[in-house]
């Protein structure tokens, strides 16, 4: 089967050294009615398929840009010049490391993905931003339009034109797009987790999706053998493994917002409840636990590490250098004694540094020379 790439993967796995299991049964999970539905993983896969089979078409309709009239200033390529300029500055102001190695890009594929990066960051400040708490359910929808009308290139200000003139030019499918606004959704309404099924399919939706959005426009090596979904399962790897990441360092921070971003069923297994989150006491149980989590985290990284050698030589050093500067995040919660709830896990500069040579060092390698890799095609 072709699924069989991306597991869901259960603590129980985990914690017996069995990593991946062979069986399909991950592909069905009990929902909470003991009824057995298709599991989050299997949806999110055909979200990876339809992307991967625009990618391989690369038919896209030449769409030109049509901007509002409030937004006409002397020549529209004048204007896009700027709208991406603009992207570019947001993001070097709030993810320096990754504009850098966004540098190493050629120009094109640089600033669209200075664009998808703005449009994420939009998205996520709606709900974590300033006016978090004037967000509706409603203004999402707006979003949403929003959204649907510079995919139709029809883009409402200067930054959505910047992503609009984007998704004219590489084979960027919607449904990630929609998806992230549907974990926003999801966050609006939701603060509890019953089950790794149910927060994988939160991790997809505000971070796997930054994956499948990502690689159209980064690009799979020329040279490379592996198929076109073995990269978009390792793209959405790395969403999940950083999002999951990000969850276990920020326990403390969303314990106080009344946010549980954990299993419940595998709290509960490991002897936990919520009070223990809300009391925040380091104990050999929440060490035990943490191991699990970091354990399935580092999983993940491992799975997106087999794609990244795949893309496009110019597009790897900022993947490897996000990757391994992201994944250290989980020796620093070790490096702490797991206590996530008052100390907030980071990498140093030094340790920042050091990462960035390593990860050139590491985009060097090309597919070729990748006889290791499990991505072949058959
Ligand atoms: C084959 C292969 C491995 C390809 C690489 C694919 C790729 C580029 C994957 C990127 C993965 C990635 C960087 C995911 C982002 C995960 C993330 C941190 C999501 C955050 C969500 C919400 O988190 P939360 O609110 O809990 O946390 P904060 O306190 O707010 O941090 C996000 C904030 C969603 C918004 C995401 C962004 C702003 C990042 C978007 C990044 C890009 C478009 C560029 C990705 C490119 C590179 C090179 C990393
Ligand atoms: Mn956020």
């Amino acid at each position: 089967m072709a699924f069989s790439l991306l597991r869901v993967v259960s603590s129980i796995e985990i914690s017996a050294g069995l990593g991946f299991a062979d069986s399909d049964s991950s592909s069905l999970v009990a929902n909470t009615a003991g009824e057995v539905v298709m599991s989050s993983e299997q949806k999110v896969y055909d979200v990876v398929l339809k992307q991967a089979a625009l990618v391989k078409d690369q038919k896209r309709s030449e769409i030109v840009v049509d901007v509002k009239p409030d937004m006409v200033i002397p020549g529209t390529m004048y204007l896009l010049k700027e709208a991406y300029d603009r992207c570019g500055e947001v993001c070097a102001e709030y993810a320096k490391t990754f504009y850098l190695g966004t540098l190493l890009m050629t120009p094109e594929r640089r600033r669209a993905i200075w664009a998808i990066y703005v449009w994420c960051r939009r998205t996520d400040e709606l709900v974590d931003g300033h006016n978090a708490s004037h967000i509706t359910p409603t203004a999402l929808d707006r979003w949403e339009l929003r959204l649907e009308d510079l995919f139709a290139a029809r883009p409402y200000d200067m930054l959505d034109a910047a992503l609009s003139d984007t998704v004219s030019r590489f084979p960027v499918d919607i449904q990630p797009f929609k998806d992230m606004i549907e974990g926003m959704r999801m966050d609006l309404k939701k603060s509890r987790y019953e089950n790794f099924d149910e927060l994988y399919l939160y991790c997809y939706y505000v971070a796997g999706t930054v994956g499948l959005m990502s690689v159209p426009v980064m690009g799979i090596a020329p040279e490379s053998k592996a198929t076109t979904e073995s990269v978009y399962n390792a793209a959405l790897a790395l969403g999940i493994a950083n999002q999951l990441t990000n969850i276990l360092r920020d326990v403390g921070e969303d314990a106080r917002r009344g946010r549980i971003y954990l299993p419940q069923d595998e709290l509960a297994e490991a002897g936990l409840s919520d009070e223990d989150i809300f009391n925040g006491k380091v104990t050999d149980k929440w060490r035990n636990f943490m191991k699990i989590q970091i354990k399935r985290a580092r999983m993940f990284f491992k799975q997106a590490e087999q794609g990244v050698t795949e893309l496009s030589q110019a597009s790897r050093w900022p993947v490897w250098a996000s990757l391994l500067l992201y994944r250290q995040i989980l020796d620093e919660i070790e490096a702490n004694d797991y206590n996530n709830f008052t100390k907030r896990a980071y990498v140093s500069k030094a340790k920042k540094l050091l990462s960035l040579p390593m990860a050139y060092g590491k985009s060097l390698i090309s597919p070729l020379s990748h006889t290791q890799s499990s991505l072949l095609r058959v």
